[in-house]
């Protein structure tokens, strides 16, 4: 598994004068998950991106088990982005085999079994519903066994009872091969349901206000009162994390 430890001064993308992350510092562990919660254009997916060195980073920003980026020995991640990215021409089988060409017919019988889509490697992604779609990703996302899983926003626009059952789904998964987590979310409900941490955004430039360990029992319930509490808790003792406009809806809407 993967530690992480981060640390970047500024980050402005070289098309604009804005600063999109600034004075960024955290780690994670190897087998932790940690949700990142932020207001909208906080910066989350691009360091999500730059975690995943999609995005560039600079020597010194972003170190795996203690390697700089351009020195760290191969490592296999997994990334779930906020669509599912099929390629709609091929089959579920193809897709998976896009990540790992040698998997076997059984192999892949056995991740599909496990997202409830067995029976369904030769149907074209096009024909699956959005949440089995979804579910074809975290598939894929778990075939190669990733060291490190990165999600952005991997359940946004599901409907309740679906987004659930991958909740479910992504901690099974986790708790079985425990790979390094970094879990982006608008969601607080989410990122308490599911995190070990959670790491809260400032607004552009994004910053790290508050880094807190979830420390409740799993399964956590929303309706909990171990939840409940921890969450109201946390909200009295921050309530300069309800500035932001996108933060604000998301917490108030739950
Ligand atoms: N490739 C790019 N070039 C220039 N600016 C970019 C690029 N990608 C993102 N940005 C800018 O960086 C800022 C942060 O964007 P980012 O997508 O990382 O935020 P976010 O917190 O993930 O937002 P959201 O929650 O809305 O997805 C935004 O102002 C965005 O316009």
């Amino acid at each position: 598994m993967v530690s992480l430890d981060i640390s970047i001064q500024s980050k402005v993308y070289p098309n604009s004068l804005e600063r999109v992350l600034e004075g960024l510092d955290f780690s994670v562990s190897k087998g932790e998950f940690v949700a990142l919660v932020g207001p909208s254009g906080a910066g989350k997916s691009t360091l999500l991106n730059m975690i995943a060195g999609l995005e560039k980073s600079d020597p010194g920003e972003v170190f795996y088990n203690g390697h700089s980026m351009e020195d760290r020995p191969p490592c296999k991640i997994g990334y779930i982005f906020q669509q599912p990215r099929l390629m709609p021409w091929l089959t579920v089988a193809e897709n998976l085999r896009l990540v790992m060409p040698k998997v076997s017919d059984t192999q892949i019988e056995a991740i599909l079994g496990r997202v409830g889509l067995s029976g369904k490697s030769a149907s074209y992604s096009k024909q699956l519903s959005g949440g089995m779609q979804r579910r074809v990703s975290i598939a894929r996302a778990f075939l190669t066994q990733p060291e490190l899983l990165l999600l952005d926003e991997p359940f946004v626009s599901l409907d309740a009872p679906n987004a659930q059952r991958l909740r479910d789904l992504l901690l099974e998964l986790w708790q079985e091969h425990k790979p390094t987590v970094v879990f982006v979310t608008h969601d607080l409900n989410e990122a308490i349901q599911l995190a070990d941490r959670v790491l809260f955004l400032s607004s552009a430039p994004g910053k790290v206000v508050l880094d807190k360990v979830v420390d409740i029992q799993r399964p956590r319930l929303s309706e909990g009162s171990a939840f409940l509490q921890w969450k109201a808790q946390m909200l009295s003792e921050h309530s300069g994390l309800l500035e932001g406009d996108r933060q604000q809806d998301c917490y108030d809407a739950e």
